[in-house]
């Protein structure tokens, strides 16, 4: 028996302020898989991430996240879904400053009702495997922005979901750091089973993706000539 594909939308389409963004999308993406996602500024990416993930319902077409059709989703179950189901990581980590990297690292956890020293103890053991756990139980807000996505990462990572969405994860960091956080999104699929999407502006970061695909005038198509080149 095959398992559902971590991704499997088909016919999306969105049109918003009078512009059509989205146009009939199909995408398919299997546990394991690394795709990135470029395209102009405005051209529909955070929206496209925001669809995916339930977060925005779907005007026309069907999102299916590891088998669940996200708009049949009750809305009192549609977030304890998500925490389980997605790990989210943002431009430029969005910690709470105040609060240490461990307890950023555990609010999923937490928030889902892990029991604290089991929370804690898996958000320190993730700051560890990626290498941040010097910094476990420093305030967020003294990070440097490389420490910072790392951290990011292991939060989006704490309660093992089955799909990781990025929104332009590097698009805060020097060269140096982007390389970084580039390799340690890139190893996650082989290192814990995880699907990532990461949207970017950055080709050096798309092209790091198992998959390229470009979002233009609404049309979302795979970059073949990039594959061929990789
Ligand atoms: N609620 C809304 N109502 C009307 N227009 C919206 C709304 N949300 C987003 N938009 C518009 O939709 C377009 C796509 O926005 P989106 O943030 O998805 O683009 P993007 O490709 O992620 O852009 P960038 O690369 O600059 O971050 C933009 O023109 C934006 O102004």
């Amino acid at each position: 028996m095959t398992s559902s594909p971590t991704l499997d939308v088909t016919g999306l389409s969105c049109e918003l302020g009078g512009r059509a963004l989205l146009r009939d999308v199909t995408l398919t993406a299997r546990a394991g898989e690394s795709l990135a996602v470029t395209g102009p500024s405005g051209s529909g990416k955070s929206t496209l991430l925001a669809l995916l993930a339930g977060l925005r319902p779907a005007p026309a077409g069907t999102v299916r996240v590891c088998g669940t059709d996200t708009a049949a989703l009750r809305p009192a179950k549609a977030a304890a879904w998500r925490l389980r189901t997605i790990g989210f990581v943002y431009q430029a980590g969005e910690l709470l400053p105040e609060l240490s990297a461990v307890e950023n690292a555990a609010l999923p956890l937490l928030i889902g009702g892990t029991r604290r020293t089991e929370a804690y103890e898996t958000a320190g053991r993730l700051l560890d495997e990626l290498g941040v756990g010097a910094v476990a139980d420093s305030p967020a807000g003294v990070l440097s922005g490389g420490e910072r996505q790392r951290v990011a990462v292991a939060r989006a990572l704490s309660t093992r979901p089955p799909l990781i969405l990025a929104d332009e994860p590097t698009g805060a960091l020097d060269e140096r750091a982007t390389d970084d956080v580039c390799e340690l999104l890139y190893a996650l699929p082989a290192r814990y089973g995880t699907t990532v999407l990461t949207v970017t502006h950055n080709p050096l970061v798309a092209h790091r993706a198992d998959r390229r695909l470009r979002l233009h005038a609404g049309r979302l198509t795979e970059d073949r000539a990039a594959e061929a080149d990789a």
